[in-house]
């Protein structure tokens, strides 16, 4: 690996160098990275803009053989997973398993592309002869928005990364991509990268279609999204940092969209019966979904909600337990465990917190230690700061006086990524009067189960209102992530002569369409 960074075709080097860290031992490693100049930033956003007319109008099958040939480029990279795990610290098997998720992606893509339902092909046929007055003929279709910028995540580096949902839904999309990789993981941000760059090559592609950028500074960052080719924003991250973004997206001169996946702290509601029939199970589950990737998911169930009693103190007795066994876990970087261990303090000592339990002592750099809190229902809803995001494994059980105050808790808390349920069927009454808030509150609300580890699928919402996302009405994992870089054109009485393939007559694209309100 030569630490370059990738402009279209080219591989670049520059003199300004910085280097991953190991954050199991804090061991800087090789090699050197090239920090990309905003000059590079704006040269890779002018390839992207230069690219665009040809890649939006390629037939949907060659951008599915390209988006196909990024999944089999990447399961060839050598070394991939090894320096992934070395850039991270998250374990072999998890990085394996996101591999299969990144490639799964792509290819599920693909399959979308091919189905061609995405082009939202509608037709209003011309009625000449209507009174008063005659129809036209109406034809519309989905366009690509243009050039999009995608944000590597630090907590998932294949995934969220250089080739994950954001760069599959805007490749998918018919929209080039400049990526600027995360500082934490440069080395397996290129290797995906240079992944990326071989498919383009072999597929015939102009080499604007994908270009990475790499560097630690802000203002690199900003200067990707302030640039005027980039025509929307993909990001996952801290709320800091995405709220910097959709303000530098907003004050340009022509606003665009940002896409941030920000903060969540997804409730979990224990109903009485689903309690009094496994609160012990329940208290091992949770403490399982709670320190998995030491807890660094923005899915982590980071509160718990449920009526006071003896079996939530069953629960609570388990999951003292279970976290009170848990290894510290290598965190992903040395500021996020410094910001975990900030965020704990914090928690720990706000007014009406106890320390349940914590994890076992840690023992080297930059491990997290797990954390379970408790308070009541009446002090989570005077104090805000209880339902701040620690980011990792630390978790509060609210215990509830009754059913109102449940009810006041959840409508005190912010938009989240995710609303679980354990509930049994003498439970379902009481859960469906909460429904209509936690509709409110959540993209995705679940039952018997826990919000980390997302299905990538057709109905998949991974999104939900502020600050979970900064706009609500999206998904960022999913094929329905594919909506958010396109927009609707409307063809009016164009001749067949002019019109895109996909809304000509004859329909050479074979897509479904919908004519006169009607489905082919
Ligand atoms: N909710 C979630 O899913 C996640 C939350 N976090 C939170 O974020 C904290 C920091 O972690 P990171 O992953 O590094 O997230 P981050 O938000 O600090 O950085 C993500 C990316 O955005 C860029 N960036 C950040 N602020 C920027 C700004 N003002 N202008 C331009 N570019 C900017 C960074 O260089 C990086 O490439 C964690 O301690 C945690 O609290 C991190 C990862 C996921
Ligand atoms: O739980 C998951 O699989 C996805 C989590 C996620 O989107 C994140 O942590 O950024």
């Amino acid at each position: 690996m030569d630490g370059s960074f990738l402009i279209g075709a080219r591989a670049v080097t520059r003199d300004d160098t910085f280097r991953a860290i190991d954050p199991a031992t804090n061991e800087a490693l090789d090699p050197a990275f090239a920090t990309s100049s905003l000059d590079d930033v704006a040269e890779a956003c002018r390839l992207a803009a230069d690219a665009f007319d040809t890649y939006r109008e390629t037939d949907p099958e060659t951008r599915a053989a390209f988006l196909e040939a990024i999944a089999d480029e990447i399961e060839a990279v050598d070394g991939l997973i090894e320096r992934a795990v070395r850039e991270t610290g998250l374990p072999q098997g998890r990085i394996t398993g996101e591999r299969g998720r990144t490639t799964g992606q792509l290819r599920l893509f693909a399959k979308l592309l091919c189905q061609g339902r995405w082009a939202g092909v509608v037709i209003d046929t011309a009625l000449p002869d209507r009174q008063p007055l005659p129809r036209a003929d109406l034809r519309q279709r989905r366009i690509a928005l243009g050039p999009v910028a995608v944000f590597g995540a630090s907590n998932f580096p294949l995934a969220f990364s250089v080739a994950g949902g954001d760069t599959a839904s805007a490749l998918a999309a018919g929209c080039p991509v400049v990526v600027k990789g995360h500082p934490a993981h440069p080395g397996t941000s290129l290797l995906v990268g240079r992944a990326i760059q071989a498919a383009v090559r072999k597929c015939g592609l102009p080499e604007g279609v994908f270009s990475l950028v790499q560097g630690a500074s802000n203002a690199l960052g900003g200067a990707l999204v302030a640039d005027p080719h980039i025509k929307a924003v993909g990001f996952t991250g801290s709320r800091h940092g995405g709220l910097a973004l959709v303000e530098i997206a907003q004050k340009r001169p022509e606003p665009i969209p940002v896409y941030a996946e920000m903060s969540s702290i997804n409730p979990v509601l224990l109903f009485p019966h689903a309690l009094a029939a496994r609160a012990a199970d329940l208290g091992k589950a949770y403490v399982g979904s709670l320190t998995m990737g030491a807890g660094q998911f923005c899915t982590n169930p980071g509160i718990v909600v449920a009526l006071d009693g003896p079996d939530l103190d069953r629960f609570v007795d388990a999951a003292a337990e279970a976290l009170g066994g848990a290894a510290p876990q290598v965190m992903l970087t040395g500021s996020i465990h410094a910001n975990y261990d900030k965020g704990v303090t914090l928690l720990g000592g706000q007014s009406g917190v106890e320390t349940i339990a914590r994890g076992t002592e840690d023992s080297g750099v930059n491990r997290g230690r797990a954390a379970l809190f408790g308070t009541t229902g009446a002090a989570f809803v005077a104090n805000p700061a209880l339902a701040d995001e620690v980011f990792g494994a630390a978790s509060i059980v609210i215990r509830c006086a009754d059913k109102a105050e449940v009810a006041r808790v959840l409508e005190g808390l912010e938009g989240q990524l995710t609303a679980t349920l354990q509930l049994d069927d003498e439970d379902v009454e009481d859960a469906r009067a909460l429904l209509p808030i936690l509709e409110r509150k959540a993209g995705r609300i679940l039952a018997n189960g826990w919000p980390t580890g997302v299905e990538v699928s057709y109905a998949m919402v991974h999104g939900g209102p502020f600050p979970a996302t900064s706009d609500s009405r999206t998904t960022s994992v999913g094929t329905a992530a594919i909506e958010r870089f396109l927009r609707p054109v409307c063809y009016q009485d164009l001749p067949d002569a002019l019109l895109p393939k996909a809304i000509q007559r004859a329909n050479p694209l074979g897509l479904p369409r919908l004519i006169d309100g009607e489905l082919e």
